[in-house]
């Protein structure tokens, strides 16, 4: 079974473009859990567009006492303090999800659009990937399917690697015959990965169109949806998307 962890950013980034607590970020992240969601993802950046500390705070509390239930909090490890954000180390060993899934996104990035290089920056997360385990926080890092950087990932402690799906989902998008190609690399990326011992997620723009296919990935565990899956509620109902998520995951 894969199992969907529904990322509530987006229901945060319209609850943020008005004064109040309208749409309550937990009471659809509840909604999410009773459709049957196997858990819930948000990425606190520093500029707090979307998800802020307080969020991670009180879903941190939603999720943790229903089993079976996982929190994922993704982020930039190297994103420092901005305002009342703490950074994301301080935040996540403040409320302890079951998974930190790190990401390489700077700044001024409007969306996460690429995967880590560990060449460069294995040193230097080595030492928080032990620090987030020794919490007993299962760490995954954002990768392009590159096979090398993969194999780093297993050396710098990762218990996961998440698939960047981007490119993937662009190419179904525009119907690209580069859909085989991407696809293929992502398998080839995905059969190393469990080769080493190495845990597979995927995500970015994954959507009711691609995931069919894309399901289909070597040991995938666990697929982050966000974006897309909030547009699909607009239409159909938070709880009623959630269901065709499930059941496309299922393959029916
Ligand atoms: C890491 C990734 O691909 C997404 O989880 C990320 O959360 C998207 O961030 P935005 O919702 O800010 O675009
Ligand atoms: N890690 C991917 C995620 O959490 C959601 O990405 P998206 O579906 O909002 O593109």
């Amino acid at each position: 079974m894969i199992d969907l962890s529904v990322n509530l950013n987006k229901i945060a980034l319209i609850r943020n473009s008005r004064e109040g607590n309208y749409p309550d970020v937990v009471a659809h992240g509840r909604t999410c859990l009773d459709a049957g969601a196997q858990g819930l993802t948000v990425h606190p950046r520093p500029d707090q567009r979307h998800i802020r500390p307080g969020d991670v705070r009180d879903l941190a509390g939603l999720c943790r006492p229903v089993e079976g239930v996982e929190f994922n909090v993704e982020g930039n490890p190297f994103a420092g303090p901005m305002g009342d954000y703490p950074g994301l180390l301080p935040l996540v060993m403040e409320t302890l999800p079951d998974q930190c899934t790190l990401v390489p996104d700077s700044n001024d990035q409007l969306t996460s659009d690429h995967g880590f290089d560990l060449k460069r920056d294995g040193d230097r997360l080595e030492p928080i990937i032990a620090r987030l385990r020794e919490a007993n926080i299962r760490v995954s890092l954002f990768m392009d399917p590159d096979l090398e950087q993969i194999g780093l990932a297993r050396e710098v402690g990762a218990d996961r690697i998440e698939l960047y799906t981007g490119p993937y989902a662009d190419a179904v998008a525009r119907q690209s015959p580069e859909v085989e190609s991407i696809f293929a690399a992502h398998c080839a990326a995905a059969e190393h990965a469990l080769q080493l011992g190495l845990g597979v997620n995927a995500g970015h723009d994954l959507n009711l169109i691609n995931l069919p296919r894309y399901r289909t990935l070597p040991g995938l565990q666990e697929v982050s949806i966000g974006h897309a899956l909030t547009v699909d509620a607009i239409a159909m109902g938070l709880g009623n998307a959630v269901n065709a998520y499930l059941n496309c995951l299922a393959g029916n």
